[in-house]
């Protein structure tokens, strides 16, 4: 097993447990289930930078990326510096996070939140709704097609964007017809942990003008934005970068005034 179908088998377990003891209607009746999501796709067509920062506090490749902060914090300060967006990992096992550190960044801003997580199911994406999210991510690696249309349709019908991450030809191929706002082209391989900025710039021209494109994983660089803004990206999504320093929000800042000295 690669870790990706671990992760996939372990959340399904996750994904069970949880619908038997909370139940969809106490999910519906959260205070945060009526309020109306913040369009990301939108905000990432009439901005510069273009930034999706993100909380991270561990991952599978890198372990341990940064354990010392609160997301209250880390989410004002990202929002202070100017970022378009930011993405909050809920998954526990594997990435240190939770339900809880996509509440509180909601609490503390008003740009759009994308709930970043393994979604497998509908239960999953009312999830999100009721802790705050205006964005969820489907991955194709995960998900067979037709569920990825179904998944997707049913976060659109809640109001949320959805941002489909695809890694290579044949995913996007499958998936392009999905219900979706923006494709994601990860940088990162899944199955393997490499990176290649390389690969958003080769499945660009697949990618229809129709959607806003998004390149995400491995980006350090203020450059890389000017040349993946070259292909027609206008969404990046930093974690690591931002996460591994003592005031992430500091660090988008100077990443972005890097981006804007430079356009
Ligand atoms: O920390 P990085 O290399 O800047 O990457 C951020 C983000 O793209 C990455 O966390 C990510 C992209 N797709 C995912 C799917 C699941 C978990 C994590 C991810």
């Amino acid at each position: 097993m690669n870790i990706l179908d671990k992760i996939v088998a372990d959340k399904l377990r996750e994904v069970s447990l949880k619908k038997s003891i909370f139940p969809v209607e106490q999910l519906e009746n959260s205070i945060l289930f009526q309020r109306n999501p913040v369009s990301l796709a939108d905000k990432l067509r009439n901005s510069s930078s273009g930034i999706i920062a993100e909380h991270k506090r561990r991952s599978p490749s890198k372990q341990v990326i940064n354990h010392d902060l609160n997301v209250q914090d880390v989410a004002s300060g990202y929002q202070d510096a100017g970022v378009c967006g930011m993405s909050v990992l809920t998954d526990g096992k594997y990435f240190g996070g939770s339900l809880e550190d996509l509440l509180y960044a909601r609490a503390v801003v008003e740009m759009p939140v994308l709930r970043k997580d393994f979604m497998i199911d509908d239960y999953q994406i009312l999830e999100a709704k009721a802790f705050g999210a205006d964005v969820v991510l489907l991955i194709a690696a995960v998900l067979p097609t037709e569920e990825l249309k179904r998944l997707a349709t049913f976060a659109r019908n809640l109001g949320m964007d959805v941002l489909l991450e695809v890694h290579d030809l044949e995913e996007l191929e499958n998936s392009i017809e999905a219900n979706v706002d923006m494709i994601g082209v990860n940088n990162r391989n899944l199955k393997t942990f490499e990176v290649s900025i390389q690969n958003s710039k080769d499945l660009s021209r697949h990618i229809p003008d129709e959607f806003v494109k998004v390149s995400e994983s491995g980006i350090s660089d203020p450059k890389v934005i000017a040349e993946l803004k070259d292909y027609g990206y206008q969404g990046f999504l930093v974690g690591e970068n931002f996460m591994r320093t003592e005031d992430p929000g500091k660090a988008a800042k100077d990443f972005i005034n890097q981006i804007n000295r430079k356009s």
